[in-house]
């Protein structure tokens, strides 16, 4: 693939070091075998199903598993399409309040501010605009020295990109980053409800498309009650001849829990347009109570800020060795 070249590495490695040209520090042992747990989300809108579906709720499992985890609301990543300042500000602190209802606990892993987690001395401004948007992200994920990555399927094209300038460095300069892999779920692509040919996605225009963790309950009957299903009235699970129904069964069965089998079991002798509420239900009842925790948390802003600080001083404690090595390996230091 083009974007192979090590021209994106030097550019990838510029950026990291553009982020973290702070003091010297002391050498830290590297701990290769440490498995280590990296992701990230946009701050810009409320997370929706898909986003829940596909990596907020792995996010959760992964940090009761695992001891080295780090998630990133990548507000660097949201301002390659404008933002308003006062909104952004906003978004983020919406996010880390979203997050941390869902179950994300600080105490378990590191919850932090991309923008947040680089040295005071950062003289660099504009970055982003110098970077395209994958190398960002793969800069992100090589900072940490991260092993895995749980994502939904858009994600996997940038994945390779990441495996790609991990190979490229360690060819150069020997083995020092793993190369990291992607966890995904079987809910790695949510469909749009209006379209099930597509994901579901913050910035679908069809707002009926997309439903969002903090809807009400009378939005997400109506969403479900308009989705797009086709002219058999069974409820059967056949993703690749019946997207819409299909789309409709796996979220069901996420949401309570279940095998898909058992879902489709359980739905015998229902139409379509029944089941469109049965499964509007469960989302509802699975979302109510994070729906009520977000607004609580929502009222401590202080909080909220100070859980972001702790989690952008943790995080970039870990970078800041990686940084140092890689300057080392690339001759700088
Ligand atoms: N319909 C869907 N079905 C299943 N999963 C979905 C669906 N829509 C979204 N996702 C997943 O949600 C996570 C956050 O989405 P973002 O678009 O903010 O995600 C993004 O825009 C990233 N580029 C953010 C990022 C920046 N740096 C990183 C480093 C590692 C991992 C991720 C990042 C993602 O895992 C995404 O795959």
């Amino acid at each position: 693939m083009a974007l192979h070249s090590m021209r994106k590495a030097r550019e990838c490695w510029n950026f990291i070091r553009a982020l973290h040209q702070g003091p010297d520090a002391a050498p830290v042992p590297q701990k290769d075998a440490v498995k280590r747990i990296f992701s990230g989300i946009q701050p810009t809108g409320i997370p929706h199903l898909g986003n829940y579906l596909g990596a907020i709720e792995s996010w959760v499992r992964l940090q009761d598993e695992h001891d080295s985890v780090l998630y990133s609301i990548v507000d660097l990543h949201s301002i390659t399409v404008p933002q308003d300042p006062t909104i952004l500000r906003q978004s983020i602190l919406d996010m880390t309040a979203a997050l941390l209802a869902c179950g994300i606990n600080p105490e378990k892993s590191i919850l932090f501010q991309q923008s947040q987690a680089k040295t005071a001395k950062e003289k660099h401004n504009g970055t982003v605009g110098l970077l395209t948007y994958p190398v960002l992200q793969a800069a992100d994920i090589l900072l940490y020295k991260s092993t895995h990555v749980p994502v939904g399927e858009d994600q996997v094209q940038h994945m390779e990109l990441v495996q790609d300038l991990a190979q490229s460095f360690n060819k150069k300069y020997g083995e020092f980053f793993p190369v990291p892999k992607s966890i995904l779920t079987s809910m790695k692509k949510v469909k749009s409800l209006r379209d099930p040919s597509a994901k579901m996605s913050k910035s679908d225009p069809d707002k009926l498309a997309t439903v969002r963790i903090t809807d009400s309950p009378e939005e997400i009957v109506q969403k479900f009650r308009k989705a797009m299903t086709d002219f058999t009235s069974e409820v059967t699970y056949e993703p690749a001849s019946r997207g819409g129904v299909s789309n409709l069964v796996a979220i069901h069965a996420a949401v309570a829990g279940l095998p898909v089998e058992e879902v489709v079991r359980r739905s015998a002798g229902m139409d379509t347009a029944r089941y469109k509420l049965v499964v509007a239900d469960a989302v509802i009842e699975k979302f109510a109570p994070i729906k009520s925790e977000i607004e609580k948390l929502k009222m401590n802003k202080d909080h909220l800020e100070k859980v972001l600080q702790v989690g952008s001083a943790r995080a970039k404690e870990l970078a800041y060795p990686v940084c140092q090595e890689v300057k080392k390996l690339v001759g700088f230091l």
